[in-house]
């Protein structure tokens, strides 16, 4: 099974240099003093290279949410019982849920898959590929064996082939899990030996008091399961959740085939440091889409070395900041597609005073 996963790593290659080069030279002619769309420009460069061409467009949009529960939850470590993951299966799967509004307003269509729900679903939409019910409690011994991890993983290659082979142009990672900011919080401490209390937040909302009992656990996690920061697969069975370990394989799947793919908050981006640490070059294929809320975001975003493009303060997760970004890289899309140049406007360029 490791060859697989290795496999993929294998095909992931940098992004293309030329087309680089192309959409810089394309937006250095256009109508507009050079570097004036900021940051926006940054970002048509990367798309450009992900997908090899000066004027890239992504019309088929799909946001992968992958739902698991964690072990963890008996701790204490969350605002919400762990039943919510369940109960909000079905709220995603009805188009209930924030980032299927979001979805529908951006175009984009929402795959929901249980990779390791407590508990069974039954729905004609979902996409049914749990590898266990739940993590046990990482406070206590490994999350889940080595073995389950790299299913998990070789889970999310599957459903971004599948994806691809059906038209997806760009990912959004989502997610649903109560507790996986712990886990999130944990992968973060292993991998870039990071103090709790500086990589724990207030997920869905905890008080100081559980805050501080939260940092403890996942102090404890890390202490009993002795994660080893060289080896990626080590920290995400150890302390890692199925939800994180499937977005990692969706984003190497989609870094294989050279798809961009849209990281969400923190627990996207926990499961984007495994990737980043498993194949160095995945980082070519991942936009950072927004800051989140939760303490540790930014910090694993520099980590991570993605510059976010805008701070709402969303705190929600699900894949909701990502979609939203969708707007954004439509904006740069159609100005890389449809704007004057200088030339074909008959302005006159810098310097012609
Ligand atoms: C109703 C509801 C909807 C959500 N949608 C995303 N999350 C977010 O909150 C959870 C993580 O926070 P913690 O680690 O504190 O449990 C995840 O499910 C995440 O996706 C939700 C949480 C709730 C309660
Ligand atoms: O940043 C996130 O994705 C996040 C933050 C809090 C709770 N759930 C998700």
């Amino acid at each position: 099974m490791i060859s697989t996963i290795q496999e993929v790593i294998k095909r992931i290659t940098p992004a293309d240099e030329q087309s680089f080069l192309k959409a810089e030279h394309r937006l250095n002619i256009l109508t507009k003093p050079p570097g004036s769309l900021g940051q926006l420009e940054t970002l048509a460069v990367k798309l450009a290279g992900i997908s090899g061409t000066e004027q890239p467009s992504f019309t088929k949009r799909t946001v992968v949410v992958m739902a698991a529960d964690h072990g963890v939850c008996c701790e204490g470590v969350s605002a919400f019982p762990q039943e919510v993951t369940m109960q909000m299966a079905y709220n995603f799967l009805s188009g209930g849920a924030a980032v299927n509004v979001l979805a529908r307003q951006a175009g984009a269509e929402v795959k929901f898959v249980d990779i390791g729900v407590n508990g069974d679903l039954s729905h004609d939409d979902l996409i049914d590929r749990k590898v266990r019910r739940g993590t046990d409690n990482m406070a206590v011994g490994p999350a889940m064996s080595r073995e389950e991890a790299m299913s998990a993983v070789l889970v999310g290659i599957r459903v971004a082939q599948e994806a691809i082979e059906n038209g997806t142009e760009i990912f959004i990672t989502g997610e649903m899990g109560i507790g996986n900011t712990t886990a999130s919080a944990a992968i973060l401490c292993a991998l870039k030996g990071i103090a709790p209390e500086v990589a724990a937040g207030r997920g869905t909302g905890i008080d100081d008091e559980r805050l501080l009992h939260k940092i403890a656990v996942v102090e404890r996690a890390l202490k009993v399961n002795q994660p080893n920061p060289a080896d990626p697969l080590d920290v995400l069975s150890k302390v890692g959740g199925l939800e994180i370990a499937g977005l990692t394989g969706l984003i190497l799947g989609a870094a294989a085939a050279r798809i961009p793919i849209i990281l969400d908050g923190f627990i996207s981006g926990a499961a984007a440091l495994v990737a980043k640490a498993l194949a160095p070059e995945s980082i070519a294929y991942m936009i950072g889409s927004h800051v989140s809320g939760e303490q540790g975001h930014k910090l694993m975003l520099e980590k991570l070395g993605l510059e976010p493009l805008f701070n709402l303060g969303l705190r929600l997760g699900e894949g909701t900041g990502g979609v939203l970004s969708l707007h954004l890289i439509e904006a740069i899309c159609r100005i890389l597609s449809e704007m004057a140049t200088f030339e074909s406007a008959g302005i006159s360029g810098a310097g012609k005073q």
